[in-house]
């Protein structure tokens, strides 16, 4: 991950004078979503740069030590060697960005990726994922024992109460007690959008998130209703634009929820290019939140290497 977001004092005044123009939004993602996105091997090579993306997920309340082993060696080797090899992309250690888990399973992918001889993040979810109501002190609570057991990333989820009732200040000093608790793993604040009644409730919890010192902000839990929406997403990056220009900080996006398909994967990328710049286009600011993304996107490299598609029991998944 690049340097960190060291946060700022709550500019409340900034927060409160925000207003989003919800047509001109729906109108740029729509224009970013009918923008042409890369064919053949240009395709297959933004396939690659979306793998290495991935927070490989999974929060499923089955969730047992193998299969979250089966997640970390698939995180590891995400894609079939021999379909690397052809695009003599075999020997460019391609992995996914991390493997996300809920707090009582990071030990077992800590486990894993150390017998593995592998340095991958481990990230947690915390904070009473996904609705995040439970007490303050248990919040705390989760994210430190989470550090405890190895995990280097935490995504935090915001209390969404105190964003709903405008309460800006008492949602900045929970994040800065999470980013504390945190220490030095890497915190990504999720949003759950889904939640928040308007772009504007959107936008001034984005900037109250990195305010506090968020590493990443993150649309979603993957949980809500709504989730990661190309809509939100400008929303979400114009303030992450405008924060970077106010402060200097570059802080990270992770759209997550329900994104599943290989184009899908293509249009954030565009939208992340379009309007970020390039140098959000590398893990340690930009990263997918996705449970079965990976499926697709391998499917897709398989058809690019051999002109069929794949069963999905010809490539092994976690
Ligand atoms: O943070 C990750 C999300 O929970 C993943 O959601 P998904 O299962 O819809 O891909």
């Amino acid at each position: 991950m690049s340097a960190r977001n060291p946060g700022t004092n709550l500019d409340l005044q900034w927060v409160m004078k925000v207003r989003v123009n919800t047509q001109s939004v729906l109108k740029r993602a729509q224009n970013i979503q009918g923008l042409k996105t890369p064919k053949k091997q240009w395709q297959a090579a933004w396939l690659l740069k979306a793998v290495t993306c991935i927070d490989l997920t999974t929060l499923a309340g089955d969730d047992t030590p193998s299969n979250v082993h089966r997640l970390c060696l698939k995180a590891l080797q995400p894609i079939r060697y021999d379909l690397l090899k052809s695009m003599d992309m075999h020997d460019k250690g391609i992995t996914t960005a991390a493997v996300c888990v809920y707090p009582a399973r990071v030990a077992d992918a800590v486990k894993s990726l150390k017998a593995a001889n592998s340095s991958l993040p481990v990230a947690s979810v915390a904070t009473g994922f996904p609705a995040g109501q439970t007490l303050l002190e248990t919040r705390l609570q989760e994210v430190r024992l989470a550090v405890a057991d190895g995990a280097t990333e935490i995504d935090i989820v915001i209390n969404r109460m105190l964003a709903i009732t405008g309460q800006w200040e008492a949602l900045y000093d929970e994040i800065c007690q999470f980013r504390a608790a945190c220490g030095d793993a890497h915190m990504k604040t999720i949003l759950a959008v889904g939640e928040l009644s308007t772009f504007t409730a959107v936008y001034r919890a984005s900037l109250v998130a990195m305010m506090a010192g968020s590493d990443f902000i993150k649309t979603s839990t993957g949980k809500e209703s709504v989730n990661a929406t190309y809509p939100i997403a400008i929303v979400m990056a114009r303030a992450i634009r405008d924060y970077y220009l106010s402060t200097g900080h570059k802080v990270g996006f992770k759209p997550a929820g329900g994104i599943r398909t290989a184009q899908e994967a293509l249009v954030w990328l565009t939208l992340i290019k379009e309007e970020l710049g390039d140098d959000w286009l590398h893990p340690h600011l930009f990263r997918f939140g996705a449970s079965s993304l990976l499926a697709d996107i391998e499917r897709q490299i398989y058809h690019h290497v051999t002109g069929q598609y794949a069963a999905y029991h010809e490539l092994p998944m976690a």
